[in-house]
């Protein structure tokens, strides 16, 4: 059984889809009887989970982790196999036996110095980077964090500028266009409460059956936007309490049906993201255009800039990949060492 949980233990061994996707069968322990489900939502040592009911209809189980699990941390998006009381009756209570291959990992840690991982979504094909063009004003420095943790966790990012009544969204546009990376403004609609059904629909159609999670600060238009995508009656299928607007929820990630199908993963509790466990060789992995001029960097290269022998700037300078490539790899990078939100320093969200 520790043989399992070992193998299991170590996230980062399985972030990138790999060969070995499934232990051997001999391995595995009893629970042959055991039922598939989906994490939806973390609250305080126990966890809802859907489970599908023959072929169409799914329904939402409450379960703990089981002790063979050992220390290995259950999260929002894990596919994982219950046994026990699979009824969904009040006050049962499954136990969660088994956690699949992880496709991909949202972490946080408590701050940069914080090794530990905290796995917070796992299996999300996205992340959607919630951030306002004014009030509050944008900030770079988040967007970068969040796009280092997107791309060396394997989900793909995309940027959603809101409030573009207020703020022309060129600037930010410039500063992400080498990225290559999706960008969608939203804006509210003039002389009127709800936001323009145009930007609405964009997303949507990101969205469309797959699995994103939506991270920004408070204030951005997160909600205002998570409404408009998951009507009511959806989120009340879920069961779940403490959703969305709470501030004292210890819900910090919770999965939400979309009505066409895949699901938005809210995140009202996180406000940025540790990076204490990125190295610049992690990051550069999904810079596909520079990692092949890396063979000519001096050993033990952190391709911090040219100073240090970085074959970098030769190759960039020899027409080999765009400058705003490398610049951008390169402010991505110093990101990692920018300071935790302010937010984060006083505890609220
Ligand atoms: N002008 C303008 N205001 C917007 C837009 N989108 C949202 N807002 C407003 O911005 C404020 C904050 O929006 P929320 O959706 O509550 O923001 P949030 O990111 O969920 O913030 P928290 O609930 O604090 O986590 C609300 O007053 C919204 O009406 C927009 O496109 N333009
Ligand atoms: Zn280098």
């Amino acid at each position: 059984m520790s043989t399992l949980g070992d193998r299991w233990d170590n996230d980062d061994v399985h972030v990138r889809p790999s060969r070995r996707s499934r232990p051997r069968t001999k391995t595995r322990p009893a629970h042959d009887d055991s039922t598939s489900g989906m994490v939806i939502t973390v609250d305080r040592g126990r966890y809802q989970c859907l489970v599908a009911e023959g072929t169409k209809k799914v329904r939402t189980i409450t379960a703990m982790r089981a002790r063979e699990l050992g220390r290995r941390a259950v999260a929002v998006g894990d596919r994982v196999d219950i046994v026990g009381d699979i009824s969904g009756a009040p006050d049962t209570l499954a136990r969660i036996v088994r956690i699949a291959e992880r496709r991909s990992v949202l972490r946080r840690s408590a701050d940069d110095t914080d090794l530990a991982e905290r796995v917070i979504v796992a299996n999300a094909d996205q992340l959607v980077i919630v951030t306002a063009l004014a009030d509050p004003t944008p900030r770079t420095g988040f967007i970068d964090r969040c796009l280092v943790a997107a791309y060396t966790g394997n989900l793909d990012p995309v940027l959603v500028l809101t409030k573009a009544d207020l703020a022309d969204p060129a600037p930010l546009l410039a500063a992400y266009q080498d990225l290559d990376l999706p960008i969608i403004v939203t804006r509210r609609s003039p002389n009127e409460r709800a936001i323009d059904p145009d930007g609405v629909q964009q997303v949507r159609d990101r969205l469309d059956g797959l699995v994103s999670v939506l991270v920004g600060h408070s204030g951005v238009g997160k909600s205002t936007l998570v409404n408009e995508l998951v009507p009511d009656a959806l989120r009340a299928t879920g069961t779940v309490t403490g959703v969305g607007k709470g501030r004292h929820t210890s819900v910090s990630a919770i999965a939400l049906a979309l009505p066409d199908g895949g699901w938005v993963i809210d995140t009202p509790g996180v406000r940025s993201f540790g990076l204490a466990h990125v190295t610049a060789d992690d990051l550069l992995e999904t810079f596909d255009d520079l990692l092949p001029a890396t063979v000519d960097c001096p050993p033990g290269c952190d391709h911090s800039g040219p100073d240090i022998g970085c074959a970098l700037d030769p190759f960039v300078a020899a027409g080999g990949a765009r400058p705003g490539r490398l610049a951008s790899f390169r402010r991505l990078l110093a990101s990692r060492a920018g300071a935790t939100e302010p937010e984060d320093a006083d505890g609220s969200v």
